[in-house]
């Protein structure tokens, strides 16, 4: 990572200019041997970019990008345990998770492979006697934010058909009371594990949370059955026992696993239990395959850095700062807010490495999306007609549409129908013509899954994590800290400590609003 910075827009100025003036449905037309140049295939996923602004020139380009930022030590660099996030000291240890075979520190390889082997051990002992309360447990409270929320609640949704048969997850992330209260709805205490998935274990609103959820357990079982159906998934295994919880039942994972990549370690406990720690390993071997094509494959066959220079084209190249994330599957349906975080918390910086300032239309993009087609009926119109270029992800699943369902099929013929509509616009006619007109020219790629099965998930999943590291490698920023959400946390604290004397007229009047 010690490249010295680029200017990479005065690097792809020239391409970007060629390209602009071609029309975008005759360039995709051209064929020939930008179709290969454009797609990629790592497993079972591909990404279709023929949709995209670019040619083979351009993509060469991008990928001389790649090369003067050092991409094949880099990469090195994070699949073997290296330091890759200095203002932190650690190594981001997310891909040794999933296979800790690469790591340089045996020591570390071995408390990752300990960690996991406890973790399944907890999760099937959950299925029966030995489970905390001496009863199977049937539902499981996950009391988390950020990372320790959003990677567990999209695997949940994404893999609700293969949980175990009698146990349900539910989550707390927000300190509005109505998280919990819908969480326990309907929970038998008896038989209701309340997982705290939280890294730092210091996070205020999951040691609220999980008071309180402690609280309700307490009221129905007493104090001493209560803890007994608390578990902790943390880095910080001293600060869970001295919140009150169980050495037994504390289940560390290392520093250098981040927040927004944590769900592959004990902060997946949650999920290990509903899914069986047999389906959580095939998510994780999905993510290993990605891992191993990540690691392997040259620079113009990779998938998730080719992935990394389409949108560091549209981004510095182009100057677009947001990416829509249309995902064509309900069960995917968190998918954009999951990597809302994953692209926003890693690359919303505007300081490389070195202290030197990004320039402007740099750093990670705006990261927004839904579930198609429902989306269609909201902001796609915005995207056809609107003044502003957004390029949008089509997340796809190809057996979900060639299952020989009709409304599957019509999803299906919806996600092709959209691609084209931005891609060729459409002149309308007649007194209103200027209305009905879709200007099109705009860009989209398709990311496909063969099938949402746990490999599929796992590798989707890992594919835009190995994107998010290119990208910050791209622009020579640290994708793997956060400072940027420290000053909020402090504030709060402030105003609830009644610290006033930093806030201004317009904050104060509010905190008096909330008698804070
Ligand atoms: O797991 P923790 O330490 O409770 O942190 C929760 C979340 O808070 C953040 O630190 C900041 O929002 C995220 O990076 C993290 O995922």
């Amino acid at each position: 990572m010690s490249a010295p910075p680029m200017d990479i827009a005065r690097q792809l100025a020239p391409h970007v200019k060629r390209l602009a003036g071609e029309p975008l449905g005759a360039l995709v037309r051209a064929g020939g041997q930008r179709d290969a140049a454009l797609q990629w295939q790592a497993g079972t996923v591909t990404l279709d970019a023929r949709h995209q602004r670019l040619d083979t020139d351009a993509m060469d380009a991008l990928f001389a990008l790649a090369e003067a930022r050092g991409f094949d030590a880099a990469r090195a660099a994070l699949l073997s345990g290296d330091i890759v996030n200095p203002t932190e000291e650690r190594p981001a240890l997310h891909s040794a998770l999933r296979d800790a075979s690469a790591l340089k520190d045996r020591a570390l390889a071995a408390r990752i492979e300990a960690a996991r082997a406890r973790t399944a051990a907890f999760a099937r002992a959950c299925q029966g006697t030995d489970a905390p309360g001496g009863k199977p447990v049937t539902r499981i409270i996950n009391i988390g934010i950020g990372g320790s929320d959003l990677g567990p609640r999209l695997v949940y949704s994404a893999m609700k058909a293969f949980r175990r048969e009698g146990v349900d997850l539910r989550f707390v992330s927000n300190l509005d009371p109505a998280d919990l209260e819908d969480a326990i709805e309907g929970a038998d205490p008896e038989t209701t594990l309340v997982c705290v998935t939280s890294k730092s274990f210091t996070t205020s609103e999951t040691l609220m949370n999980a008071r309180a959820a402690k609280a309700w357990l307490a009221a129905s079982l007493g104090e001493e059955a209560a803890n007994a159906r608390m578990a902790a998934a943390t880095a910080a295994p001293d600060r869970a026992e001295s919140f009150g919880i169980a050495p037994a039942r504390i289940f560390p994972f290392e520093e250098g696993v981040g927040g927004r990549y944590s769900f592959w370690s004990a902060a997946g406990l949650c999920l290990e239990i509903v899914l069986g720690p047999e389906v959580f390993a095939r998510i994780l071997e999905g993510a290993r395959q990605i891992d191993a094509h990540f690691a392997a494959a040259p620079a113009k066959d990779n998938l998730p850095l080719a992935k990394a220079l389409i949108d560091v084209w549209n981004r510095a190249g182009r100057g677009l700062l947001s990416r829509c994330v249309a995902a064509y599957s309900t069960r995917l349906e968190l998918l954009p807010a999951y990597l809302q975080q994953l692209e926003m918390e890693s690359l919303g910086k505007a300081v490389r490495l070195d202290g030197s300032a990004l320039p402007a239309h740099s750093g990670g993009q705006l990261v927004w999306g839904g579930k198609g087609s429902d989306v269609q009926h909201s902001f796609f119109q915005w995207l056809h007609q609107g003044v502003d270029e957004v390029p949008v992800d089509f997340i796809a699943v190809q057996a979900l549409y060639a299952s020989g369902d009709e409304r599957a099929k019509a999803l299906g013929a919806n996600l092709v129908a959209q691609t084209a509509a931005l891609l060729d616009g459409h002149q309308g006619e007649g007194d209103l013509a200027a209305h009905k007109t879709l200007p099109g020219g705009r860009v989209s790629s398709v990311i496909m899954l063969e099938c949402l099965d746990p490999e599929g998930l796992g590798a989707l999943i890992a594919v835009h994590e190995h994107k998010v590291f290119c990208e910050g490698l791209i622009y020579g920023l640290n994708p793997f800290d956060q400072w940027g959400v420290e000053l909020g946390k402090r504030l709060t604290t402030d105003l609830l400590e009644g610290n006033h004397s930093r806030f201004d007229r317009a904050s104060l009047d509010l905190a008096r609003l909330f008698r804070l």
